[in-house]
Formats: C-alpha cells, sequence, structure tokens
C-alpha cells in the first residue's frame, strides 16, 4: 500500500483526515487540489511532502508561479522545498524529465526508509541497548502513511518486530490531531505489533518510572547543528529520556538535514491556529470563544540527542 504515488497522470494519495475509520484514496489532479491535501494534512510526513512537492512539479506543467506556491504549502518540513526544488530544476528539460525525477524521488524514499529500519535496529540492538525485546515510545506518525510505504522512526520499530525484538511500541496520542491515536496506532494494528497508546503529557512520567527502552522520533527539518524540528511534544520526550538515561533517537533521510539552517532558532515553526485546539471533527472541547497557542512543531536541542539516523549513516551530533 503506498501513501502517494504518480497513477494515470495524476497523484494518489490516501486522504489521512479520513483514518482510521475510513482508508479513502483522492485522485489529484491539480497544483492547489494538492496544496489543499498538504495543508489539510490528507497527505503528511515530511518524506511524504518530499514527494509530493516532487510529483506536484509534474501536475504544474511549467507553471512556476504555481510551483512557487506549492514549496510554500506548509514552512517547517525542509523535505517539501527540497523535492520541488529536486524536481524542478527540469522544468526546461520538458514534462517527461520532470516526472522521471520526481519519480526518482518516490523510488529514494522507498529504498531510504527500509535502509534507515535495518541501521536504526542494528543500532538498537547493537552497541546502544542490549536487551532481548525492546520496548520503544514514539510521537506523532512516522510510518508508511508519512512516507510512501515504509516509515522512518516507526519503521524502524517494524523492522524490529520482523526480527523479533520488539517487546512494544507505546504511542503517545499526539494532540490536537491525533496523528499517534489515529494514524501510528492503526499502522501497528496492521503491522500485528504489540503497542499502547498514551497521553501526551504521560509520556516525559513513564520515561522516569521506566519500562522504556529508547524514544524513536522522526523529524521535519533537522538543522546544522543537529538541532530538530518535530512534531510538538519531541522536546518533553527528550528532557524526560535525558533525566531518565533512555537513548532519544531521531529518525529521518538525509533530505530532512538543511546545511543551510545553522541552528534550530532559524527553523520556522508553523503555527496552525486555534481551532485544531479548541475543537476535534466539530466537537468542541472548550468554551466558545476560547484562544489557544497551536505551534504544530517544536525543536530539541542537539545535546539532547543521543544519535541521529538515515539511509546513509549514524550521527551522534
Ligand atoms: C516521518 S517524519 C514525519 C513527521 O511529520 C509529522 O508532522 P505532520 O504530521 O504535521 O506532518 C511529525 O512531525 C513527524 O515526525
Amino acid at each position: 500500500m503506498r501513501t502517494i504515488d504518480w497513477v494515470d497522470g495524476a497523484i494518489e494519495l490516501i486522504d489521512q483526515t479520513r483514518l482510521p475509520d475510513a482508508c479513502v484514496t483522492l485522485r489529484v489532479h491539480t497544483v492547489d487540489e494538492l496544496i489543499g491535501a498538504i495543508r489539510r494534512l490528507a497527505v503528511r510526513g515530511a518524506p511524504a511532502l518530499g514527494v509530493a512537492g516532487a510529483l506536484g512539479v509534474a501536475l504544474a506543467r511549467g507553471d512556476r508561479e504555481a510551483v512557487a506556491r506549492l514549496r510554500a504549502a506548509r514552512p517547517t518540513a525542509v523535505n517539501l522545498a527540497w523535492g520541488v526544488d529536486r524536481a524542478a530544476a527540469r522544468i526546461e528539460e520538458g514534462p517527461e524529465a520532470v516526472l522521471e525525477t520526481a519519480l526518482q524521488v518516490r523510488d529514494d524514499d522507498i529504498a531510504a526508509c527500509h535502509a534507515m529500519g535495518e541501521r536504526g535496529a542494528d543500532l538498537l540492538q547493537g552497541d546502544l541497548l542490549q536487551g532481548d525485546r525492546l520496548r520503544i515510545m514514539t510521537v506523532c506518525n512516522t510510518g508508511g502513511l508519512a512516507c510512501v510505504e515504509r516509515g522512518t522512526a516507526l519503521g524502524v520499530a517494524q523492522t524490529l518486530h520482523e526480527r523479533g525484538r520488539l517487546a512494544e511500541v507505546l504511542a503517545l496520542e499526539t494532540r490536537p490531531l491525533l496523528q499517534g491515536a489515529r494514524l501510528t496506532a492503526w499502522e501497528l494494528g496492521r503491522m500485528g505489533a504489540p503497542h499502547r497508546l498514551v497521553t501526551d503529557g504521560a509520556g516525559p512520567y513513564l520515561l522516569a518510572r521506566g519500562g522504556v527502552d529508547a524514544v524513536l522520533i522522526g523529524a521535519d527539518r533537522i538543522a546544522a547543528n543537529g538541532d530538530t524540528a518535530n512534531k510538538i511534544g519531541s522536546y518533553a520526550l527528550a528532557l524526560g529520556a535525558a533525566r531518565a538515561g533512555v537513548p532519544f533517537i531521531v529518525v529521518a533521510p538525509e533530505s530532512t538535514i538543511d546545511a543551510a539552517t545553522p541552528s534550530g532558532e532559524h527553523i520556522e515553526i508553523e503555527d496552525r491556529g486555534a481551532d485544531e485546539i479548541v475543537a476535534f471533527r466539530g466537537a468542541r472541547v472548550a468554551p466558545e470563544g476560547t484562544d489557544a497557542i497551536n505551534p504544530a512543531f517544536d525543536v530539541t536541542p542537539h545535546d539532547l540527542i543521543t544519535a541521529i539516523v538515515t539511509e546513509a549513516r549514524v550521527i551522534r551530533p
């Protein structure tokens, strides 16, 4: 099952806003339709945004103003701009060249996720942890739904499961859009991997109480010094992991490393407005007129990160 692909001249993607109740595939024919899907998180996750960006340039058919709008659809994940730029670099060569590069971006993501799974599982089973079966905590969704076929951090958990070395995944529900409750639990259930859901606030406490061997998270942008932007709640887990002496591992493709951004304070953090906080799927959870602050990401300083695993290497910030 592919989260996003190019099929008969259009983009097909799973509408993640409908999960876990329904698995619905959207066919996207225009850049503006794609921008809408990205902004409402029908397609989401840094690597998937990179592929969406590249395929979106194929939809643009040379319209550079549309390409510029696509590139700016969401600010934090560097992969969106990276994917757009990869495909846009070949606009002058014509539509076939653009599509060829976009499909290569797609195929590279599939290969990278398999490589990250192996490299991350080897790291956890090797010099980092000696446990028989490992208990993993994670936030948001970093499975195949955040990529094309297989995930980043959750891809490592999947590899551990396939090796018979996964005891459990503790998944944070990930307010306000519940990527953990809706998407990660759905993926782990389909894998047959043991897992339990926890509230975001319980994460640091469960680390302090013991019973977690490693925290695995994805990334949306990794600055040149290793500071990492990821879903809101990641920084709290990093603080809890540091105090508890639990390894805190970032798993992300090389395309998420942004050498042009020197450190975390230079990363633009998307603010998604109050509506996502005060209500969920139309059901109000706060009194009428309540305002809210809704940063979609936070930044974990590199000194709280044990290792960054990519498809090519393990980096110790
Ligand atoms: C595989 S990295 C996915 C990354 O993207 C998520 O954010 P969003 O759901 O808003 O796109 C989250 O930060 C994940 O770690």
